[in-house]
């Protein structure tokens, strides 16, 4: 069953707790918090105070995906305000295992623990995970360029989530595959034939074109044409 994770970057911000609370009651399985910094990614987002102030409003996975340079500096707080996942880019960490190792020894607001994800940028290969697939709970393939939502599906990425998907099955891993970006309920499909099986999912929901005003709606239609049929 692939897993919906809605972007609250294409939420209205203005209202954004109950949007947050709109996506949940709508079947969300994840709630994707895009934070970026004007530095690793020419936009400027969100940080810990906003998922501090969300985290009564859902108790939903967070899922807080960290377009930031230096995010070692950031993790900490951002898992004391209630991230349940963090992901950090791999082009802005030269110390990617140490990275890694610091979340997983974070400690999780709901007394779990706080799981670990690398993204990559469209263009870098996925090598750059192989070596610390095990220490990964979520390996991001990002599907635009980072910094913005409603961007057009790069294809380009794709045969990196059969690569990796095969690396995951080999080694017998529990790792998921995400995919941010352009995810649609037309494209959604051969993305999980693909391996992937986490989507994030902004546009297509808050402005979806098959279920417009209708998170609800969206979410079910992106789950039923990313669920195998049997
Ligand atoms: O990380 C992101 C952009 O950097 C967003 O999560 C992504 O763009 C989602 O938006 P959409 O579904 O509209 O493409
Ligand atoms: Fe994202």
């Amino acid at each position: 069953m692939p897993a919906i994770a809605p972007s609250i970057l294409s939420a209205d911000f203005a209202r954004l707790g109950d949007e947050v609370r709109a996506i949940d009651e709508g079947g969300a399985d994840w709630i994707h918090v895009d934070v970026m910094d004007g530095r690793f990614v020419p936009n400027l987002t969100i940080g810990p105070m906003v998922v501090k102030a969300l985290r009564p409003v859902t108790a939903k996975f967070m899922d807080c995906h960290l377009m930031i340079v230096e995010p070692e500096k950031y993790v900490a707080e951002f898992a004391s305000a209630g991230a349940d996942g963090i992901t950090v880019h791999a082009e802005a960490c030269p110390h990617l295992h140490r990275n890694l190792q610091q979340i997983h020894a974070l400690p999780h607001h709901g007394g779990e623990r706080v799981r670990a994800g690398v993204s990559l940028n469209p263009h870098t290969p996925v090598d750059v995970v192989m070596h610390v697939l095990e220490l990964c709970d979520l390996v991001l393939i990002m599907s635009v360029n980072p910094g913005f939502g409603g961007q057009k599906f790069i294809d380009a990425v794709r045969p990196k989530i059969r690569t990796l998907r095969e690396a995951i099955t080999a080694r017998g891993l529990s790792t998921r595959i995400q995919v941010d970006g352009g995810v649609t309920q037309d494209n959604i499909g051969e993305l999980a034939g693909d391996g992937a099986d986490v989507f994030v999912a902004g546009s297509a929901v808050f402005r979806s074109k098959y279920h417009p005003g209708d998170y609800a709606g969206a979410i079910a239609g992106l789950r039923s044409a990313g669920t195998p049929s049997a």
